[in-house]
């Protein structure tokens, strides 16, 4: 390969990437925001928190690059991290938008941050990703620093993570290892465990690197591989083929497994279809204040964190409108700019829920430097979702509290059905459980019918899920009038006496 060009920085523009590094780096450990996680009445217990908590990782691991296979590699520790971006076009303070994102990911991942690159190229360099001369420069810092691990600001090609952990010699690692290794930590289900190690192995494949492909390296030159050949064999190459198979065999389990566990929800969706119970979907970009909101409208205790990613198994709570109508509404994992398809496609199932969905209430935090970025970085993920387009979208503005009044007015004024709400205060929640009280389908069959006593059950959940205009006790059962869902009048019109 050809040594690239290096495009010298000009002194001025390093001085501003300089400064933005300053920035975020100043609020290293905060760089979620300044105040760290307050928690409302509406939250409950918290009980996952500390689960939670114990999962910070432990300092002090090894993370040596030479003495570990492929498949060992993916679970190690990141811990001290210099971070890098490479932005083109754009202004400094998307990039630093950027960059604190990034920060913010890594602390979420365990990860202390020590210190961080900036460099305006436009387009990423073929073979280093940052150029031979920025990669060294990025070598002597972290050798300066003390760092085990880089964390890129993008996606590395496989050669090119290769070629620069070959310059820096501690291991690098893109955004979406990082992204990867944080729903790792964090799932929970044995289905988004299992959804986020397929994602992980996916992953991995195409990567994988070790004393095996070092082997092939030195004996032909080659990339070892099915494809590798004459004097690319060696025991080493070995070693790689009989972790490829490990890994190809590992994920058909998984998707074997991921199969099976599917119909036991699917059932549960055409169960709640059946009997026609609303459903209203929460999703938004991660740390908008979804589980917060939650808990604001059904004052249920789930896991809230200023971390990125906290949820990862979607809740599902019951409801009720002021009216006495029965809906759910689900919580869903968080939203990300550039969320790896490996993960999209792993949480498909997962995801489609939300286009099941009667409503999709938009959480969005008003208080971000960049609300409308993370709009649109949600709606790309939200297109891939078969159904999707057909469900209302409400955009709720979260925090208000906290967030810039021009800047709401700004996205109202785009946005066709908003709502502004802050978690934490309770202001619009009211509001809010009123617009998804009018936006859900009402039952709609007629029915008049004589339910037998024995048949509380129907009585039940026509208070529930129907409308009851007239009810009166006759001497042979319930006699009801009103409406209800298909489902739920036909099994009333079976058990109807008249
Ligand atoms: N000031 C303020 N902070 C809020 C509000 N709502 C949520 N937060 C905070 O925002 C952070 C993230 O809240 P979560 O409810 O965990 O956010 P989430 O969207 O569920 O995040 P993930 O599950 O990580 O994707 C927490 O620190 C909350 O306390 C609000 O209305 N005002
Ligand atoms: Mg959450």
């Amino acid at each position: 390969m050809t040594n690239p060009t290096l495009e010298p920085t000009p002194r001025e523009e390093r001085d501003i990437a300089d400064d933005v590094v300053a920035r975020v780096l100043a609020r290293a450990g905060t760089a979620l925001d300044a105040g760290g996680t307050v928690h409302t009445s509406a939250d409950g217990d918290q009980l996952d928190l500390v689960e939670r908590s114990a999962l910070k990782r432990v300092v002090g691991l090894s993370t040596e690059l030479e003495d570990v296979t492929e498949v060992e590699y993916r679970q190690l520790r990141l811990e001290k991290v210099v971070l890098v971006g490479v932005y083109s076009g754009g202004s400094t303070s998307d990039a630093e938008v950027s960059l604190r994102e990034l920060a913010a990911l890594a602390e979420t991942a365990g990860s202390q941050v020590l210190d961080g690159l900036l460099q305006r190229r436009q387009t990423p360099d073929p073979s280093t990703y940052l150029g031979s001369g920025k990669a060294a420069e990025l070598a002597g810092i972290v050798a300066a620093v003390g760092a085990d691990t880089v964390i890129v600001d993008g996606d590395l090609a496989p050669s090119q993570r290769r070629a620069l952990e070959d310059i820096i010699k501690v291991k690098v690692v893109d955004r979406t290892a990082l992204i990867l290794d944080i729903f790792a930590q964090h799932a929970k289900s044995r289905e988004g465990k299992a959804q986020v190690e397929l994602a992980q192995l996916e992953y991995l494949l195409p990567r994988l690197r070790g004393w095996g492909e070092s082997m092939s390296r030195q004996a032909g030159g080659q990339v070892g591989g099915a494809g590798a050949g004459m004097g690319s064999r060696g025991p080493g190459e070995t070693k790689i083929e009989l972790d490829r198979r490990r890994i190809r065999d590992r994920m058909a389990k998984l998707r074997r497994e991921i199969a099976a566990m599917a119909p036991a929800r699917v059932t549960k969706r055409a169960t709640r279809r059946r009997n026609a119970i609303p459903a209203v979907a929460i999703a938004g970009y991660t740390n908008a204040g979804k589980s917060s909101l939650l808990n604001a409208l059904t004052g249920a205790g789930v896991l809230v964190e200023n971390a990125l990613f906290a949820t990862l198994d979607p809740t599902v709570r019951r409801a009720q409108t002021a009216d006495g109508r029965v809906y759910t509404l689900a919580d869903t994992v968080g939203f990300v700019r550039s969320l790896p398809h490996q993960l999209v496609e792993a949480f498909r199932s997962t995801l489609e829920e939300v286009g099941d969905a009667d409503l999709l209430l938009h959480v969005v935090d008003a208080s971000h430097p960049d609300p409308e970025g993370q709009i649109a970085a949600v709606r790309e993920v939200l297109s891939e979702i078969p159904g999707v387009e057909n469900v209302p979208e409400v955009i709720v503005l979260n925090k208000a509290d906290v967030a810039d009044p021009e800047v709401i007015t700004r996205i109202r004024g785009r946005e066709r059905s908003t709502i502004v709400v802050s978690a934490h205060t309770g202001e619009g929640i009211d509001a809010l459980l009123e617009l998804i009280a009018d936006s859900l389908p009402r039952p709609d069959v007629a029915v008049e019918v004589v339910v037998p006593y024995t048949r509380g059950d129907l009585v039940n959940r026509m208070h529930l899920e129907g409308e009851i205009d007239h009810e009166e006790h006759t001497a042979d059962g319930t006699l009801l009038r009103g409406r209800a869902a298909e489902g739920l009048a036909t099994e009333l019109k079976t058990a109807s006496l008249v």
